[in-house]
């Protein structure tokens, strides 16, 4: 049985700007398996938004995309616009970095929300509804009700980034690519929402992809990391093995910059 997911192979990326070209993601290759989660992790800068945006044909005009990439046997950066938006919806579920660009500041939570579980799950609007509250609490949201009647610029950052994770879930995609998406999110409540990403994964069998600078968060879930610098790819292996026999220098500082922070902060907090 084959059970690769994605396969990226040989993705290169370059910026072209009037004069200007620069490479931004030399030439990397790797895979997913079902029901695997793949962490990337690297410092702000290495590429790992770009290789997420890649992947899912969402880079602007004025980057250029070489390589391949194959999601179920279909070649994404060969589909035309329609066929990848439909596949991004229905197959593959993408939470973006920052929360305020996914919405549209002219709808409603309520409005937004229905109208995707609509057209991607193809449900009757009393049925979009109920799955737009169910959604909601399932992100811990309080006063869900009131929360569908907000606009976007009426919530704070985290709390669209959790309505944004609580859609991503409730589509039951088959790959999620989840990039940075604790960031907004207050302490309290990343706990509450990598509760959640675990749920999903084991409920729903659901393959991720999962970025993030912080190596405590992405070890939780990952069962597989990759590192990212400058654009390339510096170690890539079963988590655990990263984690407590890194090869690449770039890692071990990685985990040592980590467990430097995690020291100060017990002892900080006695
Ligand atoms: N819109 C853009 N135009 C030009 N260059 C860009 C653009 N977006 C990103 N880059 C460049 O591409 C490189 C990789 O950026 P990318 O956003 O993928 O990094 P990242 O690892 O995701 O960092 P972060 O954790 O801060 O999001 C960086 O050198 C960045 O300056």
């Amino acid at each position: 049985m084959k059970t690769e997911l994605l396969k990226v192979n040989h993705l290169k990326v370059q910026y072209r700007d009037h004069k200007i070209s620069k490479d931004i993601i030399s030439d990397i290759s790797f895979s997913l398996k079902k029901n695997h989660c793949l962490g990337i992790i690297g410092e702000s800068g290495s590429g790992k938004s770009i290789t997420c945006k890649a992947i899912l044909g969402l880079l602007e005009k004025n980057f250029d995309v070489k390589g391949d990439v194959v999601f179920n046997d279909i070649h994404l950066l060969k589909q035309d616009k329609r066929k990848i938006r439909h596949i991004r919806g229905k197959e593959i579920s993408m939470i973006l970095q920052n929360p305020m660009t996914s919405f549209d500041p002219l709808f409603t939570i309520q409005e937004q929300m229905t109208e995707t579980f609509i057209e991607n799950l193809d449900i009757t609007k009393k049925e979009a509804l109920g799955l737009s509250l169910k959604a909601l609490e399932e992100m811990h949201i309080l006063y869900p009700k009131d929360v569908l009647k907000k606009h976007p610029h009426q919530l704070s950052g985290g709390m669209l980034q959790r309505v944004m994770i609580g859609i991503a879930l409730a589509l039951k995609p088959s790959m999620i690519i989840a990039d940075e998406p604790t960031t907004a999110v207050d302490a309290i409540n990343v706990v509450k929402v990598m509760e959640e990403f675990m749920r999903i994964r084991e409920k729903h069998h659901t393959s991720m992809i999962f970025v993030s600078h912080d190596l405590g968060v992405v070890s939780k879930i990952a069962d597989h990391l990759l590192v990212m610098k400058e654009g390339e790819i510096v170690e890539a292996g079963e988590t655990q093995h990263v984690l407590n026999r890194p090869s690449n220098e770039y890692t071990k500082y990685l985990i040592d910059t980590r467990n430097a922070l995690v020291e100060k902060f017990y002892q900080v907090v006695g």
